[in-house]
């Protein structure tokens, strides 16, 4: 779908992208020559092997490393290129993070942790907006507790939340369900889904879950810095298939 569209209809596209580490005899080739679109209100899952560039994918799609060479695009913007005084900015207010360890401040409560990024990015805090954020992900009875008051399914529901108040074009889930058990992951799982659905927000995903990757709408497969196959709408069965396929 990625290769037809517009850049108008493409929240991130990245193009030939590459990312080496190291140097000499060191060096890795974590992404190979990426190139792919992430359509506007979308979810794709991205799977592969352990080592086969997932993170480093998030990651430079993400601003938070940037590539080798290739161009990272969020709409108009080239990622790749940007200062890092513009990245600290896009990162604020474009684009969204959740991570499988939660990444809330243990020292504020769960009204507090949503509000921190408008705080950081300098906008006025409405504290209902923040409770209705809260409410939406079933939190409106745990507004003032902190993460250790919080089970491991709360506390990513209140990072989901967060992620939610800037109203971010794409979100990035790195194992959003990675530390849940089955029935938190699902409750965290129907959320994104109902961003993408209800919001058309652009979520991209990095899981090892077959069960997780089944609820979004494409999911990519990477092996060795490439990307090797992707599904559309996929069952459980199919996306742990290839998975074991590519790990065989
Ligand atoms: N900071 C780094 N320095 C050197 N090599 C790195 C660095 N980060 C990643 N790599 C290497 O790049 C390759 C891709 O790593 P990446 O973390 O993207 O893989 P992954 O698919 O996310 O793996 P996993 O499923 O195990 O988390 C690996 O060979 C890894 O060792």
């Amino acid at each position: 779908m990625d290769m037809l569209q517009t850049q108008a209809d493409t929240a991130v596209e990245l193009r030939d992208v590459v990312r080496e580490y190291g140097s000499g005899q060191a060096r890795v080739r974590a992404l190979d020559g990426v190139g792919i679109g992430f359509a506007r209100g979308t979810w794709t899952a991205v799977m592969g092997p352990s080592g086969s560039g997932k993170s480093t994918l998030l990651h430079c799609a993400a601003g938070l490393e940037r590539p080798t060479s290739g161009q990272v695009l969020l709409g108009d913007r080239d990622l790749a290129a940007a200062s890092e005084r513009d990245l600290t900015e896009l990162r604020r207010k474009d684009i969204g993070f959740v991570f499988q360890s939660f990444n809330l401040v243990s020292s504020l409560t769960a009204e507090q942790n949503v509000a921190l990024p408008l705080r950081l990015a300098g906008s006025k805090v409405s504290m209902t907006d923040v409770r209705a954020i809260l409410t939406t992900v079933g939190l409106g009875d745990r507004l003032g507790h902190r993460p250790r008051e919080l089970s491991g399914g709360q506390q990513q529901r209140v990072a989901i939340a967060r992620a939610m108040i800037t109203r971010p074009a794409v979100l990035f889930a790195d194992e959003p369900t990675g530390a849940l058990d089955s029935g938190a992951a699902r409750t965290v799982l129907g959320l994104l889904r109902s961003m993408v659905d209800d919001a058309q927000q652009t979520i991209v995903m990095v899981t090892h879950d077959p069960a997780a990757a089944a609820r979004a709408d494409s999911v990519v497969f990477l092996r060795d810095g490439r990307i090797v196959d992707r599904l559309v709408r996929p069952s459980v069965r199919e996306v742990a298939d290839r998975l074991a396929a590519l790990e065989a």
